[in-house]
């Protein structure tokens, strides 16, 4: 039955985490018990019938705790419903159309079979940690790009699949 589902998130400025926070309560909402963890912080990821990892990009990588917990887990992960999502563009365009994963992450929905991955929009505002962080910010390309109903809509597909397949079995 696969009811328990871990949102696992890597992050730097915590916006990817809110993102997370975010899936996990539709997930919950739906009827599904879900927790969103910090993916450097899961011990145990056998524990879950599903997973949704999430990295906020860094010059075009996957969050390094992203790519780790992935790498790490990569038996269980593989054997398990499982999704990925990214959050990045400090501009509209993930709102405005699909952008596709990264190579890195790409690769890994290949190898572990994923379900799905969507880029959702990010954030960089005032306090975000990094030289090149706040030069963005103080250049004024910064701001929240995050999608919350967007995000909304997206988890509650990922739930409608879970669910769908709870009741066959
Ligand atoms: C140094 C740096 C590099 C970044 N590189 C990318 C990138 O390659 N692609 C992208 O879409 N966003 C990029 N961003 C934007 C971040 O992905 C965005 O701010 C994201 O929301 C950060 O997530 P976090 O708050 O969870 O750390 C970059 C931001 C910084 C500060």
């Amino acid at each position: 039955m696969p009811g328990n589902v871990l949102v696992a998130y890597g992050t730097t400025n915590g916006s990817t985490a809110q993102i997370a926070e975010a899936v996990a309560a539709v997930l919950g909402k739906e009827g599904l018990t879900a927790e969103a963890l910090p993916a450097g912080s899961v011990t145990d990821v056998t524990r879950y019938d599903a997973v949704v990892v999430g990295g906020g990009l860094y010059a075009g990588r996957w969050h390094r705790d992203a790519r780790r917990f992935v790498r790490r887990n990569r038996r269980a992960l593989a054997e398990r419903p499982l999704w990925f999502f990214s959050s990045g563009p400090l501009d509209a365009s993930a709102s405005e159309k699909d952008i596709p994963p990264v190579s890195g992450v790409r690769r890994a929905m290949i190898r572990l079979d994923a379900r799905g991955h969507v880029t959702f929009g990010g954030c960089l505002q005032e306090g975000a940690k990094g030289r090149i962080a706040r030069m963005i910010v103080r250049n004024g390309k910064g701001g929240d790009f995050r999608d919350f109903p967007g995000i909304e809509a997206w988890a509650a597909r990922v739930a409608g699949q879970l669910l769908d397949e709870q009741e066959k079995n």
